[in-house]
Parts: C-alpha cells; structure tokens; sequence
C-alpha cells in the first residue's frame, strides 16, 4: 500500500511567495522567484514530503494522466489528476442564461478601469488603479477591454478568477471569495501565488506560468491555501481571453474546482476517494465538464504497487483494469446522477471504485482506532430515556455520540441510525430539510416505537412513514455525528442555503460552491461498533452513499431499514426529491408527493 506518513511541515502551512507571475515582471513580488527559489530549497521545502514518505507531487505529476485514489477509510488515496486540456475546451459560461448569483458591486479594477478610460486611451496607468495594478503595463485600450470582461465575469455562479498577463487579480467570482476566504479587495490588485504556500509544488506554478507566456490553455492540479490556512487541491484551468480578431488580449481567465482536504488528511495532501468523485461530479456538472471528463483519471494505489485505472468517461468497468488488482462482476446503478448526460458512466465509474477498494481491504491491516470512549450517562428526554456514550478523536476534537437504548453490545443485527447534525433544523426548526424528523423517528424507533413522534407539526404518520412490516426493534442505536452540512460544515451549509435561493438544488448549491456533494466520512462508526463489540447492523437510512462507506469500512449491514417521514413543507419536500434524484436516495418521490398533498389538505 502506497501511505505516505504525515509530513510534520505541512500542517502548518506559512504562506509563501510563490506565483504564476510574469517573469519579467521586475520588482514586483515575483512568483517565479519565488517558484525557483522554493525549487532550490529542494528537500527542505517542497520535498519534505518525499522525505517522510512517497513524493505526492511526484505522483500528481507522474498520474497527469492517471491521478489515484482509495476509499476515505483507508486513506489509501493518492492524487487525482487532470491531463493537459488544451484545446479542448469550449466557450465561457454565459452570465445571462447561467443560473446563480447575482452581480455584486464593481469589481476595484472594473471601477478603476472605468473611471479612467481617457488615461487608458493615452497609454498611461490611471491615477486611481491600486498600486500593483498600475505597475503593469497598460497597454491602449486594454483596460477597457479588461473592464468590460470583469464586470461580465463578476456575475458568474462558479469559482473563477481573471487576470492579467503577469497573473495579477482584475476580477473574482463571489464563488470563490466564498471558498478561499478572501475579500474582493483583499484579491483584486495583487498576484494570485498568494494563495500558494508551503507545499505548492513550483513545477505546477511554472507550468502554468509557461501557459501564459505562450498564450495557451492548460488544466493544471496545484495545491492551494485558502485565507485561513486550509490547504486544498485546485484544478485551474487557464485560458487567454481573445478578441473578436482571435488576437489574444492580456487576460487570463482561471476556471477552478477546490476540492478541500479534510483536517485529518491534512498532514498528507492526498485526495479521497469522495473528493476525486466529488471532482468528477462538478466536471459533470459545468458548461464543458463531460469533455474534460476525458482527461480525469482515477487510479489507485496497492500493495503491489501503483495501479491506474483507465479514464473515467465512457469506458467498460472491465476495460479499466490495468494494473494487478480485479474488478469483478456488474457494476450496480445505485448513487450518482441519473439526470445527467454522463450519469450511466459516472454510476460505473463510482461502483467500480468502490468495488476496486472493496477489492484491496483484504490485505490490509485494520484500521487504528481513532475514535476512543470518553464517558457514559443517562439522558431522561423527551422521546425517552437513553444511555449516551461519549467518544471523542484527539486528533480532531471530533466527538460524536451513541444515544442507545436497550442492551446492544455484544449482540448482532442491531438496528443502528448513523445520523449527522443539523443544528438548523434540529436547534432551529428549520423546514428546509427532513434531518429533525428522521432523528426523532430514529429515536423512537429504537425505543420500539414505530410511528413517527408527534413534533409540534401536527401531523399524523403516514402508513409509509415506517417501516412496517418492520417490527420494532428492541433496542438500537442513534449514532449522533458532528457532520454539520453533509460534512462541508455549518457556514458553508448556510452559504449554499443562499445559492438555493437562487434556485439552484442542493446538489448544484454545494458545486457552485466549489465544495463537495456529500464529504461525510464514517470511521467513527466503525469505530463506536467496534467498541460497543458489535459486529452487524440493521442501518436505518436511505442513503446508498453511506451504506457503501459503512461497508468499504468493513461494516456489515445485514438490513436496509427505510427512514422517510413525510416532508413537513414545500422547502423539505424540494430537498427530499432532490435527495432522490440527484443523490439516488431510495425514496419513492412518487408516493411522497400525493402523502404531502394529503397532508395539505
Ligand atoms: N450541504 C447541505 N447539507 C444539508 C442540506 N440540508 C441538510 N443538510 C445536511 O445533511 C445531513 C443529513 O443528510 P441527508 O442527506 O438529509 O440524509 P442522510 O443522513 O444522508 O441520509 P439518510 O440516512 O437517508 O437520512 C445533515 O448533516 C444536514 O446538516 C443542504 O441543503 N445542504
């Protein structure tokens, strides 16, 4: 098995100098000195992670065409990587017909540029431009080309930067302000490598500073810092914007996917499995993704060495197998996308991973405990009494919770709710989602009550509420997770409420966030049962994602156990069909929409 340790520089990354710059661009905070001098540190900087185990940029380098992955509990990924995609683009989202935010105010250099369109026309730098912006050379006529483009592009959805042609900032996208952490002020103005740091690999930063000089197009995988210090993988594409000559002008439009490193891998920047899926979705997702899905390789690394699997798009699971390891039998069509052109190959893809870790976790060695036991006590609530036991990850601060009822440990087929937290609607009582519901139907149901509990929404339970030709069980378990927002976290949570109400679903909210579907992982769960020394569930869920991680963890799930409620509003019924459709929930949309109108009535 290809793991690297944990590098002990990179937890802490100091942000450094090192940029996509122009080369000539003396006196200025060169990112090419910056790149060369990080180059010549060799070891010491960039290469410390060689130094404590397998170089992962080498890796992303040498996987341009076949980046790797493994499933998030083993932690066996690797890199992810995107071949060179020039010319293989088509044109810009259109801001017009592009569904998303709105246009906020003029950008500083839209502004600047504006206001000084006369010392434009004369060649010089107008007066009011920042600083950095001014030191360039401007060129007659350009600024107001520059204006025009940046105040088109301030209104686009997606994660995109514009530049000019020394990779100074003239314009943002919310998007990515949202993502990163910056001010607009904070980026307009000033050259991008500040949002490269420590282990930014110069080889990247040259490639694309080479695309540049040359006025070419390149996809390049860099890692990337964001304001607070998180690093994450950036998949930016560079363009040179033309005129209607095809002449090239002096902006660089930067289209770019974050894919964030979740804080316990990132003393290793390596990509999870649910992060290259998580890339392959948003590349399904935007104007040219399925063309680019061409160029994103998924692979994997074993025991036996470095296995890569073929491309993603359009090829036979059995086709893909390359290397030592098998895939075996027919993918099944569970999660994924079923409204997209690409959903069917993506369906395979996803399968076929999870089937190619599945077929690896025999050789490897049980996973460390990382979650351990702090305390137990009794809870009177109002669903009952419960045993809570407290577990807490030092390495995190992570801390989730068994709520059980009756005599679980030791037995087998217990009815286990793995639930994540949703403070809006669980402290809040907001109606945007089901997750109160599903909890207080949880808890009930291990209770041994079947029905879904009264909440204050005066609802009577639907006959297919429940599982009914369930008995309820004697005991079971809520495993309660700090998994705010599917994992991406309670203020990005809120900020992709806000891009539904642009009308985008909560699929597409997340993606236009630059952030992952779902980035939920599950060693606890593994974990908490191996504690509690149980050895088989009975999972009450509707979620094929989390059953494959439960089981990719070594899980066994005797019985799925439905867990719908009736959507208690508009806003919940939007997310529960959203959940079905876009993340193959096992919910018959169907019979829900008729229980919900005779529920209305
Ligand atoms: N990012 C995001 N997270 C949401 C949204 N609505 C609810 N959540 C989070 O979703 C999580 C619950 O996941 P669900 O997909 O509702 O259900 P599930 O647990 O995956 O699946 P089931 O086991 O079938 O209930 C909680 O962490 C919520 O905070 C949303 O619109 N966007």
């Amino acid at each position: 098995m290809l793991s690297p340790s944990p590098s002990s520089s990179f937890s802490n990354p100091a942000v450094r100098e090192v940029g996509i710059g122009d080369a000539e661009a003396e006196g200025e905070q060169s990112g090419i000195e910056g790149g060369v001098a990080r180059a010549e540190q060799g070891e010491g900087g960039a290469g410390a992670i060689g130094a404590d185990g397998p170089d992962v940029r080498a890796v992303v380098r040498a996987c341009v065409r076949s980046g790797v992955a493994g499933r998030p509990g083993a932690r066996s990924v690797r890199a992810c990587g995107i071949e060179n995609a020039k010319g293989n683009m088509g044109e810009s989202v259109d801001p017009e017909t592009t569904p998303g935010l709105g246009v906020p105010g003029e950008m500083a250099a839209t502004r600047a540029a504006a206001a000084s369109e006369s010392a434009a026309e004369s060649g010089q730098p107008p007066e009011n431009m920042p600083m950095d912006f001014r030191s360039t050379t401007v060129i007659k006529g350009s600024i107001r080309r520059r204006a025009r483009s940046a105040s088109n592009f301030a209104s686009l959805p997606s994660n995109e930067i514009l530049t000019d042609e020394s990779g100074i900032v003239l314009s943002v996208t919310p998007a990515f302000l949202t993502f990163t952490g910056y001010e607009e002020k904070e980026m307009v103005g000033r050259k991008c490598n500040f949002l490269q740091g420590e282990q930014t690999d110069p080889n990247d930063v040259e490639e694309l500073r080479s695309a540049m000089k040359d006025t070419s197009q390149t996809s390049v995988v860099i890692l990337n810092y964001r304001k607070d210090g998180q690093p994450f993988w950036n998949i930016l594409t560079i363009k040179p914007e033309f005129d209607n000559n095809k002449k090239a002008l002096s902006v660089y439009h930067g289209e770019v996917i974050g894919i964030p490193i979740p804080p316990h891998m990132q003393s290793y920047p390596r990509l999870c499995l649910d992060d290259a899926l998580a890339l392959i979705s948003v590349y399904s997702s935007i104007p040219r993704g399925p063309a680019l899905l061409d160029n994103v390789y998924i692979g994997y690394g074993s025991a036996k060495g470095l296995v890569t699997v073929d491309a993603l798009k359009d090829k036979a699971p059995n086709d893909a197998n390359e290397g030592e390891a098998d895939i075996e039998g027919e993918p099944t069509q569970r999660g994924g996308d079923s409204e997209q052109t690409d959903g069917k190959s993506l369906y395979r893809h996803q399968n076929y991973a999870t089937r190619f870790l599945d077929s690896d976790a025999a050789e490897k060695p049980a996973e460390e405990t990382r979650y351990q036991f702090v305390a137990e006590t009794t809870l009177p609530t109002h669903n009952g009494r419960y045993r809570v036991r407290a577990y807490r990850n030092p390495e995190t601060g992570a801390e989730p919770l068994a709520i059980i009822h009756g005599n679980v440990e030791g037995q087998s087929n217990v009815v286990v709710r793995v639930h994540d937290q949703c403070l809006t609607s669980e402290i809040f009582g907001s109606l945007k989602c089901d997750c109160k519901q599903q909890l207080d139907f949880a808890l009930n149901f291990i209770k041994g009550e079947s029905a879904v509990p009264d909440h204050g929404l005066k609802q009577e339970p639907h006959p297919e509420d429940v599982n009914k030709a369930t008995p309820a069980p004697a005991g079971g378990i809520v495993l309660y997770l700090p998994q705010e927002g599917r994992g991406i976290g309670l203020a990005n949570k809120i900020a992709a409420y806000a891009m539904q109400e642009t009308g985008l679903d909560t699929v597409d909210a997340n993606r236009h966030l630059g952030l992952p579907d779902d980035a939920r992982e599950y060693d606890s769960v593994r974990d908490i049962l191996r504690d509690l020394k149980i050895d088989s569930v009975r999972l009450l869920t509707n979620n094929p994602r989390k059953i494959e991680c439960l089981e990719a963890l070594g899980i066994t799930i005797t019985e799925r156990l439905e867990c719908i409620v009736v959507p208690n509003s508009d806003y919940s019924m939007n997310y529960v069909q959203a959940k079905a459709r876009r993340m193959g929930h096992f919910v018959d949309i169907n019979s829900l929409s008729s229980n919900f109108s005779k529920q209305q009535r």
